[in-house]
């Protein structure tokens, strides 16, 4: 079980709803995934406009927590008014705080991360910011009080999967709070080595809406991500140096 604030989720999947190729696909994206959280960018929601088209339209939104991202955003205060207009509009009081400090790479800028992070916080947000694979803004971000920490392993959209597992894994250790990696994964092998190394969840969209067969490509991803976490928990073997006989000649493992 996934928990983030006072709230437990059942899948460590938690995908995003952006760019598939139609409303139908990605619904059935959506089912197969067996997500508990979506995410979506707030700016792309008619939220007060009910009566107008939008892109979770063909969902049963009830059936799942919506995580709204700032996405847009490049300042703590651009980031801020769009986790209002999210709470106004009674999505949710959970915000995936996303401000991007960089256009041409989409890395998060770190200082109005935390700077939108703080005020947040006081107001009663439940916040997962997405960071880059930076320990101490992560350290720095659990001692503030924020839910979970959302570190990318690539660029957003790059499918390059996990450019630096060293560096993930000192967060993943180090950190108590839920740690979600989230950007950059390109296939179920990258989900899989997340998961294995101790990731608490993994949020992905592009892997899966950019896929030749979205739905079938979903479904690889959960399986992966379970595998990842039953993997995880089992306890991997040492890596050793030399060869060790799986069959040794002397001491049997069994007794008869
Ligand atoms: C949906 C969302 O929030 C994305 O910005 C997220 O970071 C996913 O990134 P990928 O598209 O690289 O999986």
């Amino acid at each position: 079980m996934l928990k983030i604030g006072n709230q437990t989720f059942e899948s460590r999947f938690l995908l995003g709803t952006g760019k598939f190729p139609d409303f139908k696909i990605q619904k059935q994206a959506v089912e197969v995934s067996k997500a508990n959280i979506l995410t979506f960018a707030l700016r792309r929601m008619n939220v007060f406009q009910p009566d107008q088209p939008n892109f979770l339209e063909m969902l049963d939104v009830d059936k799942y927590t919506l995580l709204p991202n700032t996405a847009g955003a490049s300042t703590a205060e651009e980031a801020i008014r769009t986790a209002h207009l999210a709470k106004a509009s009674g999505l949710c009081d959970m915000v995936k705080v996303e401000i991007i400090g960089d256009s041409r790479t989409l890395l998060p800028d770190p200082i109005e991360t935390y700077k939108a992070c703080e005020v947040l916080l006081e107001e009663g947000f439940i916040l997962l910011p997405y960071i880059s694979d930076d320990l101490v803004l992560a350290k720095r971000l659990e001692a503030l009080g924020v839910h979970a920490v959302m570190p990318g392993v690539s660029p957003i959209g790059s499918g390059q999967g996990i450019l630096n597992p060293t560096q993930l894994q000192l967060i993943i250790e180090t950190i108590n709070i839920p740690v979600i990696v989230d950007a950059g994964i390109g296939s179920p092998a990258d989900a899989a080595l997340a998961m294995s190394l101790g990731a608490d969840g993994v949020l992905l969209n592009t892997a899966v809406s950019g896929a030749k067969d979205p739905v079938k490509m979903a479904n690889a991803m959960r399986l992966a991500i379970q595998a990842g976490r039953l993997g995880y928990e089992a306890g991997r073997i040492d890596k050793r140096e030399y060869a060790v006989p799986s069959s040794p000649v002397e001491g049997l493992s069994v007794s008869e």
